[in-house]
């Protein structure tokens, strides 16, 4: 087992695509680690660099300590699984599994009770005699784990290795993945670009966004407190709302909602100010009751109900656009009833420029008229 300790890491490559950019990180002894981003971003390059498959062009890379930024693969002592799983077709089940430790010349003995154990980990048993083409996706995935963890590494890299598998098979080998690295609790970086992954599996992630980290935190952290409107966008199975405004007399009007602008944060964003406020669907409630705009409750009237299993996602057209609410199932309203999305205290976030400013919770508990949820 192995921190991670990266600095200044940089990746171009030749012909210039500038893939690591002054990368920064820490990775703690033990953590499950994800690094999660759109599609180009820099996750594999910065997963690989790691690796030693990829050189890095400046920066350095310590493993528990010691650089390793000029070390070949081989001497870095990480497993690596690759999103292909990258198995031996000609071979059995169990020499797959086997065959890191014949590179480093381990007895036969050693080499098959090892491989024999890992594939015991992994529930492979029954299966150690086929070769990869008659295993099922899930399957391949834990031979290529199994193989990785058979070496007994310090590090686990893992890119995209649930990407393969079909949704279901996909769900099962996530909590499967879960529960290996919470029994050998062996440090692991793992690449995702599905945020919801990332959130279920990762101690912490490090979102990306060309070569840089725009937020590092829990899964927690960055669902609820997006540092900025591109980790805003790219978190959460439902999109947050994201409403544009102006600071006026110490408040934001915003789709008909007045929000007061907390007092530690007035200096900062003094009137005139532009400013978007983000708040998620699930942080909303749905109420039909008229509320009091001026408690940062926003109006409109019911479009569209979307339904997502437990709940519904539903879109109210109001003044200043579209915004969306999580109701209960069974809740929903009808289309055309008109009706208020009201934000929980604490739960609307301002951003300018970008980035996060605080949490502009409404002064008051928003003030519902007519006795209601008020
Ligand atoms: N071998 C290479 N030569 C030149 N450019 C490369 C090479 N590999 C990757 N790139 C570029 O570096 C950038 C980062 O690529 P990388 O594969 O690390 O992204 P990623 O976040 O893993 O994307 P994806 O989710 O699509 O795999 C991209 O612009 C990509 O086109």
């Amino acid at each position: 087992m192995a921190d991670i300790t990266i600095r200044g890491l940089t990746k171009v490559y030749p012909g210039g695509v500038r893939a690591l950019d002054a990368l920064d990180l820490d990775v703690a002894e033990g953590e499950f680690f994800a690094l999660l981003g759109p599609s180009g971003c820099g996750k594999t390059t910065l997963l690989r660099t790691i690796a030693g498959l990829e050189t890095a062009t400046d920066g350095t890379i310590r493993l528990a300590g010691s650089d390793v930024t000029r070390l070949p693969p081989g001497r870095r002592d990480v497993g690596m699984v690759f999103q292909d799983y990258a198995l031996f077709p000609h071979i059995n089940v169990l020499d797959n599994i086997a065959y890191p430790l014949r590179v480093k010349r381990a007895a036969r003995a050693d080499r098959y009770r090892r491989a024999k154990d890992a594939a015991g980990l992994l529930g492979l048993l029954g299966l150690d005699g086929r070769r990869p083409a008659e295993l099922s996706g899930g399957q391949q995935q834990r031979v290529a784990l199994a193989r990785a963890l058979v070496a007994e590494p310090r590090i686990f890299l893992l890119d995209e290795p649930l990407s393969n598998l079909d949704a279901r098979l996909r769900l099962e080998a996530r909590t499967q993945l879960k529960r290996l690295q919470l029994h050998l609790g062996v440090t692991t970086v793992f690449v995702t670009h599905d945020q919801a992954e990332a959130l279920a599996l990762a101690d912490r992630i490090a979102v990306m966004e060309a070569g840089r980290i725009r937020q590092l935190g829990t899964p927690v952290e960055v669902f609820r407190r997006p540092a900025n409107l591109f980790v805003a966008a790219f978190i959460g199975s439902t999109p947050m709302n994201l409403l544009p405004g102006t600071v006026r007399d110490a408040s934001v009007t915003v789709a008909g909602a007045r929000l007061p602008v907390p007092d530690d944060v007035r200096g900062e964003i003094p009137d005139g100010t532009d400013v978007v406020c983000g708040v998620r669907p699930e942080y909303l409630d749905f109420s039909e009751v008229p509320a009091d705009p001026a408690g940062g409750a926003f109006g409109g009237t019911v479009s569209v109900i979307e339904h997502l299993g437990g709940s519904s996602l539903v879109t109210l057209d109001g003044e200043g656009g579209p915004v969306r609410v999580v109701v209960a199932e069974g809740s929903e309203p009808e289309p055309g009833t008109e009706g208020w999305a009201v934000p929980r205290p604490g739960r609307v976030l301002l951003y300018r420029d970008g980035e996060l400013v605080t949490a502009a919770a409404p002064a008051m508990a928003p003030t519902i008229k007519d006795g209601g949820q008020g």
